[in-house]
């Protein structure tokens, strides 16, 4: 039996409203998303309802995981029937079962957005579209968009008229579906639509559906677009027994289609819905949640809510503008690390925030440098790599030779001498007969044009064959075994010997420890599952749950989460509120970025420190930026400048002089030969290490130190990594220990 009465009464209201359409409106932290899962609980423990019988959609895939262990723990065991999924993912499900009954077949491929440009680029090369006028990002985006509104191409030609750009659009847009079907794949948008197409056509599929999922819950609600929003209003067609929750305040996706309509006329849809709001949050110190007040009181165009806490008062919270990004990185990494000294925050308390992902990079380096753990959610990732991508391209083709990108990436890895003249006589005969690029292969030796190259496509061929008799009986990690041997992928890299060579096997490694993982945690493992497994990961999901480490990401990926001590970074005027949004002619885009700020304050739960800079460097040339308006709309007895605090944090005899290095780094900003390093201040104590000596650092392990330059600041000391070969440091920040 689950305690309902860690509820109040607006909660518990909304968890005992089982039956009929609810809409739970209400301000950040008050437990939306804690009175989803205990609903779950109430529904299976109190209602007898079979878990089979719910449906929770939630927005990110990390956000999925940490319902269904909060459902889990509330419910004990029996809640392993609750299908608990992001939109795509159960689309994704949906899909693999029905996807034949729309002429794909069931083991469709997912094109992630590098596939996609890939085939742009061949659609625009074959319509004969010059790139440097329409770029192929712009048809992607109009294609996107579109699909958001569940227009196909044929819906969207009525609407073309006589305007000419639109005609190509069309025009692209039809080329564009028809080889993704020829390709046996999908896009992510095509993942909804193509599902709300199956539910439209097969009253069969659809029934089966709704009557499987009697309960439906949308967490995020305000992030969904009208694609989404229909495909849950005809899954819930029969039962009505719909409950969304969301937050007008913090819907930050209108860029991506979310149609914050959708939660504003929720009522009007569905008019016999009930509407509970709460107003008690639970997460934030009563300043934080007044800072946030503040700032989304500017908003005109918004549901009055009246957010308020039992929480202390709490800290006041900090203000500091720094003189240049480099000083807030500084500044930011400095206060972390004496906090976390003091014993008030573990790193994995820490969220540094900011706007665009490239204002991550300082961050990154001062945190490297000042040896403080740290995940960068939403950055490179690991499946964009060069080594990734072609073994994963491998799979796909093994797994469905359809996907014509995947096999054409890797027809000559390693090198088999066919060239793009032949390649490109085997896509026109592909196109000629509308098969795929692989079939064409096969087909080869009928493809008079191509010569002697045939003597060279043949074995290719086969040699998938081979594999694909190997996929028969071997696991996944076996398959990909035999791939690396029988290609000598690692071979050669061994051969290769640099340093980059190294890490790319060791990547590889570590993409045969995750088939593994998949193995071992997967009841039925197979090359399908895992490659659709690795289409689903969303950056945010990279976060590693177990370690402490300090967590960098956007304030979009931050929706939702939670942190005791948040930094609010890059708060200026023309950073955010980024310049488009501040000219923009429609006032709502500004609206959405101080949405986005709402999010940002509210994922504070104990301290926020919010910084700026006058100074920062945008490609490669120094700007100067006023404080973000945000920064104003926040009632000032709640702000502190932090200035004091930070002069006596730093003992006097590290940083001597915290201001002059920066005057000087102002004029070498002007000279662009700015190097941040320079400024560094040399350690006291001297070296006890010297060249030749075996060290250690906390991140890159043991490795020889092979040059020690006296940069008057400090010392620059060259080592040679056993693990990620050779790197250059200071040793002030290096912190390497002598072994
Ligand atoms: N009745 C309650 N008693 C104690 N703690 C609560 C209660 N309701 C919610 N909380 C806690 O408050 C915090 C915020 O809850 P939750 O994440 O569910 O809010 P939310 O409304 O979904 O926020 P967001 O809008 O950011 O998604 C969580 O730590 C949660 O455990
Ligand atoms: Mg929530």
């Amino acid at each position: 039996m689950s305690n309902y009465d860690s509820l109040n009464d607006c909660q518990r209201q909304a968890v005992f409203h089982t039956e009929g359409p609810l809409l739970l409106l209400a301000g950040a932290g008050s437990g939306k998303t804690r009175v989803l899962t205990h609903r779950i609980a109430y529904l299976i423990e109190e209602k007898e309802v079979n878990p089979w019988n719910i449906l929770a959609i939630t927005f990110t895939n990390k956000a999925a995981g940490e319902m269904r262990e909060r459902v889990d723990q509330i419910v004990g065991f029996g809640s392993d029937g609750v299908w608990v999924s992001t939109f795509h993912s159960m689309c994704v499900r949906i899909l693999r079962r029905f996807a034949d009954r729309l002429g794909y077949g069931t083991n469709f491929t997912i094109y992630d957005g590098d596939d996609q440009k890939t085939l742009m680029k061949d659609i625009c090369k074959r319509l004969e579209i010059d790139t440097k006028v329409y770029k192929e990002k712009m048809f992607l985006a109009a294609i996107s968009h579109q699909k958001d509104e569940l227009r196909g191409p044929i819906e969207y030609e009525t609407q073309v008229f006589g305007d000419f750009t639109k005609r190509k659009i069309c025009d692209v847009y039809k080329e564009y579906q028809a080889t993704l079907k020829r390709n046996n794949a999908m896009d992510f948008d095509d993942l909804i639509v193509k599902t709300v197409e199956l539910f439209r056509t097969c009253p069969d599929v659809l029934e089966y559906y709704q009557d499987r999922f009697r309960y439906i819950m949308v967490d995020e609600y305000q992030d969904t677009n009208t694609a989404q929003f229909k495909l849950v209003s005809i899954l819930a067609d029969k039962y009505r027994n719909l409950c969304v929750v969301g937050d007008d305040d913090q819907s930050i996706y209108k860029f991506r289609g979310a149609n914050i309509e959708n939660i504003l006329n929720f009522e009007k849809d569905f008019e016999d819905a009930t509407v509970i709001k709460l107003e008690q949050n639970y997460r934030s110190t009563q300043n934080i949640l007044d800072a946030a007040n503040g700032v989304i009181s500017h908003n005109i165009g918004r549901k009055e809510k009246a957010l308020w806490t039992e929480n202390e008062r709490g800290e006041q919270i900090t203000v500091r503008q720094c003189m240049t990004s480099f000083e807030e990185a500084d500044y930011v990494t400095a206060d972390i690390r004496r906090r976390k000294n003091k014993g008030e925050f573990d790193y994995k308390d820490c969220a540094i925030l900011y706007r665009t992902n490239a204002q991550s990079r300082l961050f990154e380096e001062k945190l490297l440098m000042a040896n403080i753990p740290y995940k960068l959610v939403g950055g490179i990732n690991f499946y964009a790599r060069k080594e990734i991508k072609d073994l994963l391209c491998y799979l796909k083709t093994v797994d469905n030779a359809k996907d014509d990108l995947a096999v054409r990436r890797i027809i000559n890895i390693p090198k088999r001498g066919i060239g793009a003249a032949s390649l490109a006589k085997v896509q026109n005969y592909a196109v000629d007969r509308d098969i795929s690029f692989y079939d064409a292969l096969k087909d080869a030796a009928n493809i008079v044009s191509l010569g002697r190259a045939v003597a060279k496509i043949e074995p290719f061929v086969t040699f998938i064959q081979t594999l694909r008799s190997q996929a028969e009986f071997y696991s996944v990690h076996e398959l990909l075994q035999s791939i690396i041997d029988m290609t000598g992928y690692v071979t050669e890299l061994q051969a290769e010997g640099t340093d980059e060579a190294k890490a790319r096997i060791e990547n590889i490694d570590e993409l045969i420890s995750k088939i593994v993982t998949y193995e071992e945690s997967t009841k039925e493992p197979s090359l399908s599952g895992f490659l659709e497994e690795v289409a689903l990961v969303a950056d945010i999901d990279d976060q590693d749950e177990d370690s402490n480490h300090v967590v960098l990401m956007t304030l979009h990926s931050a929706k939702g989460l939670e942190f005791p001590n948040v930094y609010l970074t890059g708060l200026e005027e023309g950073v955010f509120p980024g310049y488009a949004s501040i000219n923009a002619d429609d006032p709502d885009e500004l609206e959405e970025e101080r949405r986005l700020c709402y999010v940002g304050i509210t994922r504070a739960m104990k301290r926020l420190t919010i910084t700026c800079a006058k100074q920062r460097m945008v490609r490669g040339e120094t700007q100067y930026y006023p404080i973000s308006r945000f920064i104003r709309e926040i009632p000032i007895r709640l702000v502190q400048t932090g200035r004091e605090q930070v002069k006596t944090e730093q003992p006097a005899k590290k940083m001597p002089d915290v201001h002059s290095p920066y005057m000087q780094a102002k004029k070498a900003f002007k000279s662009k030969a700015f190097d941040p390093n320079q400024f560094r201040v040399k350690k006291a104590d001297s070296l006890d290490y010297t060249v030749g000596d075996q060290v250690r650092h906390i991140k890159f392990g043991v490795g020889t130190v092979e040059n020690i330059i006296d940069g008057g600041k400090d010392y620059e000391v060259t080592v040679n990594f056993e693990k990620v070969g050779v790197k250059k440091m200071f040793a002030a920040f290096a912190k390497l220990k002598k072994v």
